[in-house]
């Protein structure tokens, strides 16, 4: 049998990509553009651990066979762990306006206009 690898939670939380469920390490760097679930939810997690997030979700037999293809190793439990933290992108804090409500109000203001000008 072949030793098994074992990261510390620093060496997971500067990986780009991989997380910790249940103790194991899993690169998910490539999963994440195929996730039903979508990519952001685990690229929020990446580094960290998210065995609470993953199986509160209550994913498939599926979902499991899918996460055992992308095991890396254990997580050595008696490394010191790590914060880590995450900056706002100004992305996710911009309101983007909403054009379809805003082309819907013109709409309706040019139909308001046109029957006016009609019963002139
Ligand atoms: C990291 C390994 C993960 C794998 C391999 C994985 C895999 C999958 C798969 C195969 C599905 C399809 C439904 C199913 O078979 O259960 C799914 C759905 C979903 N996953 Fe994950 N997932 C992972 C992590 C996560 C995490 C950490 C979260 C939450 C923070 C999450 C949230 C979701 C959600 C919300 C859905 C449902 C999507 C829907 O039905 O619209 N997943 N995932």
């Amino acid at each position: 049998m072949s030793a098994v690898k074992t990261y510390t939670y620093k060496e997971v939380a500067e990986a780009n990509g991989y997380v910790i469920i249940n103790d194991k390490v899993y690169d998910v760097s490539e999963f994440v553009n195929e996730h039903p679930g979508g990519d952001e939810i685990i690229i929020e997690l990446f580094g960290k651990d998210c065995t609470q997030e993953f199986e509160d979700i209550g994913h498939s037999p599926d979902a499991m066979k899918t996460l055992a293809k992308l095991y890396k190793g254990d997580v050595d439990t008696t490394s010191e762990k790590v914060v880590i933290e995450k900056e706002e992108t100004a992305e996710a804090t911009q309101q983007k306006p909403d054009f379809t409500k805003i082309a819907i109000l013109i709409a309706a203001v040019a139909v308001f206009l046109y029957f006016k000008s009609q019963k002139a």
